[in-house]
């Protein structure tokens, strides 16, 4: 029987960009399946935050191609971009530390009743927030806040949630729960992330993205990568 390829939901082809004169991306290509979590792996400063930023419209795309359930994303405005339905969690979570945690939900919404609709989904997928609801963002601890961050992102109606090393920093007891809260919401969402450990990208994703000095060298599914040591230890040094 023949399995339907998923629709791919974010097209990324061949992009270059600069931070100042800087030529960081030098032909960057992913394909994001369509309810799928699929990683941007390789080593520090290979160019995976550029990556992700230049699909938010964050970083200028000199060349190539960004479409995003078919509309061509390069050139537009990191608002605009937003608009569409992608949510960006940046690696240092930017959450607002003088307001609360409902606060810094509230503020995430893009439409009227975006946190009323979402809370729910939110609180169950994380049941501390709950509990810390009128606490200032910057009491929290790492953990909270990133979930806080990954939280933020939920409250809009995104399709897409692009989630920059959402482990980094944290203790192993409290990834494991990261894991599974992403895990949990990508059965309604699609997402992509930038992530260092290579173990929790495997226990995470399904499908992987190898960026290695401004360009993509390899992809496939996550599966596959991880019986692939000559590759790995290549890219991305682990064994
Ligand atoms: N503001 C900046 N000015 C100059 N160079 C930058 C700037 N930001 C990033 N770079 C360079 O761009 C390259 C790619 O950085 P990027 O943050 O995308 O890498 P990365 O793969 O996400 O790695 P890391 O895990 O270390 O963040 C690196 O060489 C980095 O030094």
């Amino acid at each position: 029987m023949n399995e339907k390829p998923a629709e791919t939901i974010l097209e990324v082809r061949d992009i270059h960009a600069f931070i100042g004169q800087f030529h960081i991306l030098e032909g960057v290509s992913v394909s994001v399946p369509k309810g799928a979590i699929t990683v941007l792996l390789g080593r520090n400063g290979a160019g995976k935050t550029t990556t992700l930023r230049s699909i938010m419209g964050l970083n200028n795309v000199t060349q190539g191609h960004i479409a995003y359930m078919g509309e061509s994303l390069v050139g537009r405005s990191a608002h605009h971009i937003a608009q569409k339905g992608i949510g960006y969690v940046p690696e240092h979570r930017a959450i607002f530390k003088e307001l609360s945690v409902r606060e810094n939900l509230q503020i995430a919404g893009r439409k009227r009743g975006d946190l009323e609709r979402s809370e729910d989904f939110i609180f169950e997928l994380f049941p501390d927030l709950k509990r810390l609801i009128h606490l200032p963002g910057g009491h929290l601890s790492g953990g909270q806040q990133q979930m806080l961050a990954i939280a933020r992102a939920l409250v809009p109606d995104n399709g897409l949630l692009l989630i920059d090393e959402p482990s980094e920093g944290l203790a192993p007891i409290i990834i494991q729960q990261l894991i599974s809260a992403i895990r949990t919401l990508a059965a309604n969402k699609t997402v992509l992330l930038v992530e260092q450990n290579f173990r929790v990208a495997s226990l995470l994703a399904d499908y992987y993205v190898i960026i290695d000095d401004g360009c993509s060298v390899a992809s496939g599914s996550m599966a596959d990568l991880t019986t692939d040591s000559a590759l790995v230890q290549r890219y991305l040094g682990v064994a």
